[in-house]
């Protein structure tokens, strides 16, 4: 069962970012007081990247023990390793390479050159094994996902969040964590992705979205139109649900789901 979604709204798309990499500060560090280490989730897209360089620009980040942060990513286009389309290289170019995590605590998603993954529904596979292997060493879960503390999302036109598209069979699956996208609308057209099972045993999902493009999208993922028709509706964690937007994007939201918009 997931949280109610809260929403709340940023004047623009880069105090958008700034507050959310502020938030992904606090969350990191209090998992880590509670526990130890901490599990986020990443995502790719523009408001994603956009976060992940404002916390590069952010002294808050050095209260992070980042050695202790396992990172995962929720979805990758499936692309040669190193190349500037991937998440995992945009994300590394925009932080990652600059923080001093564990290399062994850095889960990206197979590369279509990199020998076992060079089938996407291998790699697929292999990340969901990658995951059931932290799981059970950490015995933190009952599940064969780690207890993501954040788990990062964000949203596409359609609608679509990591890579789970409207009317494609990921949205429908039941059972595995990971799957491999064919035929992906937006390119490139293999993917890989988690899946809504996975997704949804986040602690906290935060769903990320600027700009007006956007809005007709999350006003029909927020009411309650189901998941095969808007993907990032049906996203939710089990302890908090928040979609941080900018005022573009939050234009359709309706108003009693808004709890703060910001000056
Ligand atoms: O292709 C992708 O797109 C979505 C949304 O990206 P945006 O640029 O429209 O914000 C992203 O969430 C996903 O991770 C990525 O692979």
């Amino acid at each position: 069962m997931s949280a109610s979604p809260l929403v709340v709204v940023h004047r623009d798309a880069a105090l958008l970012a700034a507050s959310v990499a502020a938030r992904l500060v606090t969350r990191l560090v209090d998992a880590q007081a509670a526990r130890g280490t901490a599990h986020v989730v990443l995502t790719g897209g523009s408001v994603g990247t956009a976060v992940l360089a404002s916390l590069a620009e952010s002294p808050a980040r050095d209260a992070v023990s980042w050695p202790d942060v396992h990172v995962w990513w929720g979805d990758e286009r499936f692309l040669p390793a190193g190349h500037p389309d991937r998440n995992e290289t945009q994300a590394r170019e925009a932080l990652l390479d600059g923080l001093r995590l564990d290399p062994a605590h850095v889960h990206p998603m197979g590369a279509s050159d990199q020998a076992p993954h060079v089938d996407v529904d291998a790699a697929a596979e292999r990340y969901a094994e990658e995951l059931a292997r932290v799981a059970r060493a950490e015995g933190t879960s009952r599940d064969d996902v780690p207890a993501f503390d954040v788990l990062l999302l964000g949203v596409g036109p359609d609608a679509h969040i990591a890579s789970l598209f409207p009317e494609m069979a990921g949205i429908h699956e039941a059972d595995r964590t990971v799957v491999g996208v064919h035929g992906s609308p937006k390119p490139p057209p293999l993917r890989v992705s988690l899946t809504l099972p996975a997704i949804n045993r986040a602690e906290e999902v935060w769903l990320v979205a600027a700009g007006a493009e956007k809005a007709d999208a999350i006003g029909l993922a927020l009411s309650g139109a189901g998941p095969v028709q808007a993907p990032a509706g049906a996203a939710g964690g089990r302890r908090a649900t928040v979609w941080l937007l900018d005022r573009a994007a939050a234009q359709r939201v309706p108003p009693a789901l808004i709890r703060l918009s910001s000056p």
